[in-house]
């Protein structure tokens, strides 16, 4: 299970300064959406050059011109890149299709989709990778839980990611679902003690994995 770390609502120096803090319990950099509308593609790159072996998702959370948008995150360094499923079939084949030119991959954010046939439609036009979330607003009125998961349960042959104001207290309840990724922003980027917070939940991940497989064997 990956550990990604979404910088969100962060200005430049912050973003490099908690990369630098947790580059040691993080697996994949997302920079988010908020960090490229300020900082744009010039941030992108900036983080490519200074963690060149860390795999880098951007949160495009792109929804229309997808061929150009894909692109540009390829081009600037990203090893992934986000739309939204409501994004039209158009957009996502080909952004998927200029990922293969990249040898990238494309993360399909489900935010707002409540039916299994999009999961299927999606899976018919490629996609392997999909996130579910609990958006930042929707954590105003209420806390992710296990139910997210119930629209991939039953579904083979996705990766799986997680994200929306996980935290260690919350995290438990989340490993149990065993998703492929676990993407954390808040839970990291607002505590005091960045680094700790990082090398905990990767701690945590490492035992439930350890625990997991024991109970397997
Ligand atoms: O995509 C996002 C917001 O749209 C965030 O990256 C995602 O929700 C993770 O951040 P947090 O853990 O703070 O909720």
């Amino acid at each position: 299970m990956k550990l990604q770390l979404a910088l969100d609502r962060l200005s430049h120096d912050e973003c490099l300064d908690i990369l630098t803090e947790t580059s040691e319990s993080i697996d994949w950099i997302e920079i988010g959406s908020g960090v490229i509308k300020e900082y744009g593609m010039s941030i992108v790159k900036e983080i490519r050059r200074t963690f060149p072996e860390t795999p880098i998702v951007t949160d495009m959370k792109t929804c229309d011109a997808g061929k150009y948008e894909a692109a540009q995150a390829f081009q600037a360094g990203a090893n992934i890149t986000t739309v939204m499923a409501f994004a039209s079939d158009q957009t996502i084949s080909d952004m998927l299709n200029v990922a293969l030119e990249h040898e990238g991959r494309v993360m399909v954010d489900l935010l707002g989709v409540t039916s299994k046939q999009r999961i299927t439609q999606l899976q018919e036009l490629g996609v392997d990778l999909v996130s579910l979330h609990f958006g930042k607003d929707m954590q105003q009125n209420g806390n992710i839980t296990g139910d997210i998961f119930e629209l991939v349960n039953g579904i083979s042959g996705l990766e799986v990611a997680v994200a929306g104001g996980i935290t260690l207290d919350s995290l438990p309840n989340i490993l149990s679902y065993d998703p492929t990724t676990l993407i954390v922003g808040g839970g990291i980027t607002k505590q005091n003690n960045r680094k700790l917070a990082a090398a905990q939940l990767k701690e945590a991940i490492q035992k439930y994995e350890r625990s997991d497989s024991n109970s397997r064997s």
